[in-house]
């Protein structure tokens, strides 16, 4: 493929916009449907030639679907069955589809070392003609890389993550330890690694840095579609295989699987569609229920981003009195990453009785406000918090841990320990650097103002797992600057912490609901510093 043709990658993009589909007709010819269809007036050639049925068979297939089709997954097996005759089929359906400029994905599974893989990427590519195939990655990037370099440049490979049979249990999803990024040790299911490697690392080595590779996710696991969603990030397609025969739900696949801009998703259907009395009909059908979801997705989304910028009552105040104290200011502020930021924050200033006072109470809102560290039991509604010990890392977290452990229990009549960690051990006394509250078999919530590089926070992390029986419950802080550490790396400080550590990370307000804040108030705030954050937040805003 030459420079300018499009990847099959970017080829799957414009079909989804042309046609507004995510279906992916699947080409299976099995033995027994062509019996049926060679004795139906559909096939109207007169031969015994089971490979020249079998064109025949997708040929019609392709007819009735096209309008509805973002591309073709024809599966060798069924060709290769067949000998000579079945490849000459193959070749030749996979040269109509092309010609109707609709991709090819060739199913092919293929997984061996270089020198072979080489070999099937020649006979995939070259010889058939294909634009993309499936692979097994489980023999490792040398086995894989043959079939996206250079030399095949723009041509895709789907990496088998977590196929859609129930035995997929047997390997695919088993748990493996690997160290993460402060160190410690992570527990993460096989799949969930392909999902990670393929979207943060195999991806980038592609030819040309492409995105060439996605993903195989059965549409019969939901849960592992949205875990490797999540592990394999919002670039990477990914093909779910197992809705119709094998029983998989269209629209709960496309809502685990789709990516955060509603797409993403190649849904392959082939005896669900083949053995339709209409399969023209049931394309549709199949079509317009992805539509649906995909509607119902975008809407889900707003609802969650309305209410994630909505402000409670106690977040309005906060922002308040923020300001009164001078610890929340709008202008010019150059940040220690260059960047120059309309507004600053310097949780310091809270330096009065009234202010720590009032500081407290919004942390202990911001805590009993959060389902993911409290449960409420459903017959009386009351909630209790999911962790036994506050822990304040110095400096700034042990006031900060005082007052919030103060107000929780004047405000909600909720007692919990708390502790905090000296920069320097003691050598007198009872020692070490630990100070307050047993931490031993205790669930600890981490207490501090904000989350820059995260290094407070992980050390904590480090210094707390080292405790016999105590476990990081999460994280609470006063702002969430909510922005990209750098425009290559689009997380913010805040979603790293609680990917890499895997614990919710709640603050008291975020950038999206400071310009919530902005927008209720202009006339008090001016529509210029609205603006400026507005501004700032669409440059170095993470999306969500
Ligand atoms: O995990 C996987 C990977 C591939 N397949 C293939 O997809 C089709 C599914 O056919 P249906 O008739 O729609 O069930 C078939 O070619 C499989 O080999 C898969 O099912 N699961």
């Amino acid at each position: 493929m030459s420079n300018s043709s499009p990847s099959f990658m970017q080829q799957l993009e414009s079909r989804v916009q042309e046609v507004n589909s995510l279906l992916c007709i699947g080409l299976d010819p099995h033995p027994q449907d062509l019996k049926t269809f060679a004795e139906s007036p559909n096939c109207s050639r007169q031969t015994d030639n089971p490979a020249e049925i079998a064109l025949q068979f997708c040929q019609n297939l392709v007819q009735a679907t096209l309008p509805y089709a973002v591309c073709y997954k024809p599966n060798a097996a069924f060709f290769e069955a067949l000998g000579e005759a079945g490849h000459i089929a193959l070749k030749q359906i996979i040269a109509d589809i092309q010609n109707h400029k609709v991709p090819v994905l060739l199913d092919c599974k293929r997984g061996d070392i270089g020198s072979t893989a080489t070999a099937y990427a020649q006979a995939a590519y070259s010889e058939l003609g294909a634009d993309a195939v499936t692979l097994s990655p489980l023999m490792g990037w040398d086995s894989v890389a043959p079939f996206v370099t250079d030399a095949y440049d723009g041509k895709g490979a789907f990496l088998l993550c977590k196929t859609s049979n129930p035995g997929s249990n047997d390997f695919l999803a088993l748990k493996l330890l690997s160290v993460a990024a402060d160190d410690q040790l992570q527990e993460e299911t096989l799949y969930q690694q392909i999902a990670r490697l393929v979207g943060h690392e195999w991806n980038s080595k592609t030819s040309n840095g492409n995105n060439n590779l996605g993903l195989v996710v059965g549409a019969t696991d939901a849960v592992a579609l949205a875990n490797a969603r999540k592990a394999a990030g919002d670039k990477v397609w990914i093909l779910a295989p197992g809705v119709g025969a094998q029983g998989g739900d269209l629209v709960t696949a496309c809502k685990a699987g789709l990516n955060s801009q509603g797409t993403g998703l190649l849904v392959p259907v082939s005896r669900g569609i083949s053995r339709a009395a209409d399969p023209a009909k049931a394309a549709e059908e199949l079509r317009d229920a992805m539509r649906t979801a995909i509607q119902e997705c975008a809407k889900e989304k707003d609802t969650a981003a309305t209410s994630a910028t909505a402000l409670q009552a106690y977040q309005k105040e906060f922002i308040e009195f923020a300001l009164e104290e001078g610890v929340l200011k709008f202008g010019s502020f150059v940040l220690k990453s260059g960047r120059t930021s309309p507004y600053f924050f310097n949780a310091g200033l809270f330096c009065s009785g009234k202010s720590l006072h009032q500081l407290g109470l919004a942390y202990a809102s911001a805590i009993m406000d959060s389902p993911e560290i409290t449960t409420t039991d459903p017959t009386t509604n009351k909630k209790t918090v999911n962790f036994d010990v506050l822990f304040g890392p110095a400096y700034k977290g042990i006031s900060l841990g005082a007052v919030v452990g103060s107000a929780l229990y004047a405000k909600y009549g909720i007692s919990v320990g708390f502790a905090y960690n000296r920069k320097e051990a003691k050598d007198h006394g009872e020692g070490g650097v630990l100070v307050g509250a047993e931490l031993k078999s205790q669930r600890i919530l981490v207490v501090d103002d904000v989350i820059t590089a995260g290094t407070a926070i992980r050390e904590s992390h480090g210094m707390l797992s080292k405790i016999e029986g105590a476990t990081m419950m999460g994280v609470v802080i006063a702002l969430d600057r909510a922005e990209k550490r750098s425009l290559d790396d689009p997380v913010s400080a805040v979603q790293a912490v609680a990917r890499d550590l895997k614990l919710p990370v709640v603050s008291i307000v975020n950038l999206p609901q400071l310009q919530t804040f902005l927008k209720s108030d202009t006339a008090n705030y001016g529509a210029e510093i609205l603006q400026s954050v507005s501004d700032y937040r669409a440059q170095y805003g993470v999306s969500d």
